[in-house]
């Protein structure tokens, strides 16, 4: 069996709504299969693959990559969506296995993982048996360094936008970050300075939008000993000490409009003096900048400087919302609990499927930096080892509660096998003379219906349910 392009797979799970084709197919195969789906979890494995690792089905089925223990090379290439082949340890035999691992897709979607296992000597793909080099398919495969691939999130679009920051980390040019709060600007702005030529220089961070903008110059650039009252001595401010650094400048939008034009002036002419000072000093820094704000509606309104606007848009990079990448929401979340799990010594280990179904539907305004809080504080007030629902905050639980499919509740009709309703007629008769044989007595029936004995007679007689 050659493995390569999976999508038919994919596209027939998706078209039928069910596994059970393929299901069936890889229980012929004498290989493991596991198959792991967009959001991480195992959403399949064959009698072959329990057989060779040795599990119970339930051990693995609903697990998320970072929960299965052993296998880096799954979680690597869900990582990376890259196709792979290498070997895991089997653990019952001591020997190795040869694992081929190969990202599905859908249109340019992700949609998981299938990886195939077997006692080495026979790697698939390969009717010689030699293990098939690791190849990338270009449309797909975006290389990501450490820095960048280290940040959770398999959303392609994405991906794209931690590509294009990555490459930005390669020039000098200003860069702005867009996106609500908590998507991860500051862990982006941090990714591309560690990737940068500057990575040995320091990181310095701003947020203009906290500082009172009487003392805000000041912070930026720094004052000359009694350049206003209680400036007791010179002081050096963010432009300096971040020297030939990095200067993050969050919450660009909440800059001053008389602090804009100071900005402009640094960035444009690299040129700054202290609060005070007559020493003009060189400004060396790489500027990134962050905002969650309509710039340009600020700039239509007279709010923010449109020079220094595309001064700072030289490289601009849209953060998608947690929202518009809701693949993410159950890998994220996966990922804080694995990891506030051990770092609180939590005892829960995991969540059961109405948490993720609730936390899919949810809107998440505080995107992740909510989804993050929300999961230390569920893990540090649960108890037992799973979430429940009843875990999850009501604000949350209750959206997931009113989207629930009303057709989850049984169903009092019975709908005939082409989907037909019957006549009101049709029902009220087959009711009444459900209730006659159940209950024996016009009297008692009527009771049971809620209506009167008389009611009962009657219909029993207009439907000829009684000589
Ligand atoms: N993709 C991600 N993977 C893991 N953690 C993330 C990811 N994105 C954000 N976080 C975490 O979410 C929190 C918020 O991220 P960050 O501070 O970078 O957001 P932000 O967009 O800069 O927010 P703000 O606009 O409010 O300053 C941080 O703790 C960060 O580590």
């Amino acid at each position: 069996m050659t493995v390569g392009k999976v999508t038919h797979i994919q596209r027939l799970h998706m078209e039928t709504g069910d596994h059970s084709t393929y299901q069936r197919l890889f229980q012929l195969l004498p290989e493991g299969v596991c198959v792991v789906n967009g959001s991480g979890r195992v959403d399949y494995v064959n009698e072959a693959f329990i057989t060779l690792f040795q599990l119970e089905v339930q051990q693995i089925m609903g697990k998320s990559v970072f929960q299965v223990a052993g296998d880096e090379l799954m979680l690597e290439a869900f990582k990376k969506k890259k196709r792979m082949v290498g070997t895991v340890l089997d653990k019952t035999r001591g020997t190795r296995l040869t694992a081929t691992v190969v990202p599905m897709w859908e249109a340019d979607s992700f949609c998981g993982i299938l990886a195939f296992y077997q006692r080495e000597g026979n790697t698939l793909g390969s009717p010689t048996g030699e293990v098939v080099p690791l190849k990338q398919d270009p449309s797909w495969e975006i290389e990501l360094n450490p820095h960048f691939s280290t940040i959770i999130g398999n959303n392609q679009r994405f991906k794209r936008v931690l590509a294009k920051a990555q490459k930005a980390a390669g020039v000098s040019s200003t860069v702005l970050l867009r996106g609500e709060s908590g998507t991860g600007k500051e862990l982006v702005a941090k990714a591309i300075h560690r990737s940068s030529e500057r990575k040995g220089e320091p990181f310095v961070k701003i947020n203009c939008g906290a500082i009172p903008p009487n003392l805000l110059e000041s912070e930026l650039f720094g004052h000359e000993q009694g350049a206003f009252t209680g400036a007791l001595r010179r002081r050096i401010g963010k432009f300096e000490e971040v020297g030939k650094g990095t200067l993050f400048l969050d919450e660009i939008g909440d800059l001053p409009l008389e602090m804009q034009v100071k900005l402009l002036r640094a960035l444009q002419e690299k040129e700054f003096e202290r609060v005070g000072g007559n020493e003009v000093l060189t400004c060396e820094a790489r500027i990134i900048a962050a905002t969650h704000r309509d710039l340009e509606t600020m700039v239509a309104q007279g709010l923010f400087r449109e020079d220094l606007f595309y001064r700072l848009q030289v490289i601009p990079v849209e953060i998608p919302s947690l929202r518009e990448r809701r693949e993410d929401i159950l890998l994220l979340s996966t990922y804080f609990l694995e990891r506030m799990s051990r770092q609180l010594e939590s005892t829960v280990t995991s969540m059961e499927k109405e948490v993720q179904d609730a936390f899919e539907a949810y809107h998440w305004p505080g995107n992740i930096r909510e989804l993050e809080n929300l999961m230390e504080r569920m893990l540090v007030l649960a108890e037992g080892e799973q979430l429940t629902l009843a875990d999850v905050p009501p604000h949350i639980s209750e959206i997931y509660e009113l989207q629930m499919p009303v057709a989850a509740a049984p169903s009092l009709i019975n709908l005939t096998a082409a989907g037909q309703i019957a006549t009101w007629e049709e029902y009220e008769k087959h009711i009444v003379q459900q209730a006659i044989r159940t209950f024996g007595s016009f009297n008692a029936a009527g009771k049971a219906l809620g209506v009167t004995h008389k009611t009962i007679a009657a219909k029993a007689r207009k439907y000829r349910l009684v000589e």
